[in-house]
């Protein structure tokens, strides 16, 4: 091979192959002009955004770089302004409890007057950063001698009113308070670069930022806005239907009287009126197109004990049976490094199966694994169960990449992984996106959809910046790979059939008009 047309055509021939595997692979051979315009013109502005906005050497940037540190850069950005508008289809992978934004989360509680918040001893400059709000409604307000969380005489644990500790609050008035609460229920770069940079400690403050949360979501008049909210912030940024997994781990949240009484089946009812509610509003508006609806992964967390998770899974079943429509799967969450694997379930998760065959329901495992930087460890070996156990998506599925054959079955039998590239770097998995794994498995053809796991944790609202982290950090993956994307959320969502095609022919509605004004100029920034 010496001549250079025949070298060529044998370089353009090896590329080809070895790109035959992936899955826009098919829809390149047949793009519309105006597809190939688009993608051609988002190629055009990502290679010159490399050089104009991540070229600068001091401070060294990069495209796909720490997503905390450039946020603000990536906001400016012509590509995240297109992405911003692209149809995102489904999103398959998120915990409700780290959605809604967190200022309007607070907004909501310094609304209800029968909240209270405590802390295991008293705030001080010096522990500002590491003690946790606590909060809880009562029907009567509580009464202290001390009406400060920072009065060096208040005494530890003790309950007070919401509107008293923050008008009372000495580090920086009821702004300081609002910052302290805010800082506990997310995550900053200087803890994830910094003072908690391994997967152990990272994981540590994550945990924080949910228990700090959990007082004003289990309080039910909170969790009702919260879910009109969550719907809102996802049709906001081109989503139109979502698998939301909610923590079933506490067996009843607060009600309005301040009782803890309100048991599973009420939570379901309510996102089912969100649901309807959100619907029936932007059908008013003439937006009905843009919201197919939305479901409920049910979840428990990978702590429990093996003898109580049966009641979780009967309670799944009983809730699938009473709202067919909502619930769409069932999952174990939890960080798989440090908690139980899979495999200290096995038994109850077979007879589960076995139930929900005999029963006839359309109720499947949905199952977080390899969510790790392990390889050959229990966190990683979760990934060979999920399998095993029969799990429609693998959510995470980071590890997969060190097992070809699971790649394989995962293309074979059409498995997507559910992939965060936000959160694993975040959480300690990658220190960006160039080092993620996704470019490999997206090679071996394995089905992938975008997500975006805890956005108000890690301040990526809605799916745009996982999106454009994906789409600047590869030079292969383009418009065309991110349509393929969307385009699986809904072929791989729990959607029946016919539910499916209609969102599927709504997305090519709007994808066609994304990138016709992408085309034709007017949707360019
Ligand atoms: O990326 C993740 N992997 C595993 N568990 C998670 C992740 N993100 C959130 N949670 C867990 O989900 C529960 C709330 O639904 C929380 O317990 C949180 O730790």
């Amino acid at each position: 091979m010496t001549d250079i047309r025949d070298y060529l055509s044998r370089r353009a021939a090896l590329i080809l192959e070895d790109r035959s595997l992936r899955r826009e692979n098919k829809l390149l051979q047949s793009l519309t002009e105006k597809e190939a315009a688009a993608d051609r013109i988002v190629r055009y502005i990502r290679a010159e955004e490399a050089v104009s906005v991540w070229g600068v050497e001091i401070p060294h940037l990069f495209p796909g770089m720490e997503f905390l540190t450039s946020k603000s850069i990536i906001d400016n950005t012509k590509i995240f302004k297109i992405i911003s508008k692209m149809p995102k289809g489904a999103l398959l992978h998120i915990h409700l409890e780290a959605t809604v934004d967190k200022k309007y989360l607070l907004k909501l509680a310094l609304r209800e007057p029968s909240l209270h918040v405590r802390t295991a001893c008293v705030v001080t400059p010096g522990n500002l950063t590491t003690v946790l709000p606590e909060f809880r409604p009562f029907e009567e307000a509580q009464s202290s001698q001390c009406t400060s969380v920072t009065n060096a005489e208040y005494p530890a644990n003790a309950w007070l009113p919401l509107y008293k500790a923050r008008a009372s609050f000495a580090l920086g008035g009821p702004e300081g308070f609002d910052r302290w609460v805010l800082r506990a229920m997310s995550i900053d770069p200087a803890e994830v670069y910094d003072t908690h940079n391994n997967v152990p400690k990272i994981w540590q403050k994550f945990k924080d930022t949910f228990s700090a949360t959990a007082g004003l979501f289990l309080y039910r008049p909170i969790f009702r806005q919260y879910i009109r909210r969550f719907l809102l912030e996802l049709i906001e940024d081109g989503i139109s239907y979502a698998e939301a997994r909610i923590d079933f781990l506490p067996k009843y949240m607060f009600d309005v009287d301040g009782n803890e009484n309100v048991p599973h089946r009420e939570w379901v009812w309510d996102f089912g009126q969100a649901v309807n509610e959100i619907r029936t509003t932007l059908e008013e508006q003439g937006r009905g197109e843009e919201f197919m609806g939305a479901k409920i992964i049910y979840t428990t967390i990978r702590i429990l004990p093996p003898e109580e998770i049966e009641w979780y899974l009967e309670d799944c079943i009983a809730l699938k049976q009473e709202f067919p429509d909502l619930i769409a799967g069932f999952d174990i969450v939890g960080d798989e490094n440090a908690g139980r694997p899979l495999t200290d379930y096995i038994k109850p998760l077979l007879a589960f199966k076995r139930r929900v065959e005999d029963l006839g329901l359309n109720l499947p495992f949905i199952l977080h694994a390899g969510e790790t930087l392990s390889d050959g460890g229990k966190a990683d070996n979760n990934l060979y169960d999920a399998l095993l156990l029969g799990t429609k998506r693998i959510g995470h599925g980071f590890s997969i990449v060190k097992h070809p054959k699971l790649m394989e079955l995962c293309r074979e039998n059409e498995i997507a992984l559910e992939v965060c590239p936000i959160s694993n770097e975040i959480l300690g998995l990658t220190p960006s996106m160039s080092m993620h794994p996704l470019p490999v498995v997206l090679n071996q053809g394995v089905p992938v959809t975008l997500n975006s796991d805890d956005p108000s944790v890690f301040g990526a609202m809605g799916l745009s910046y996982n999106y454009f982290q994906v789409l600047v950090s590869s030079e292969t993956t383009g418009l065309i790979t991110l349509a393929q994307m969307a385009r699986d959320s809904i072929k791989f969502s729990t959607l029946e059939e016919a539910e499916k095609r209609r969102a599927t022919s709504v997305w090519e509605k709007r994808w066609t008009e994304f990138v016709e004004e992408l085309g034709n100029g007017r949707g360019l920034p």
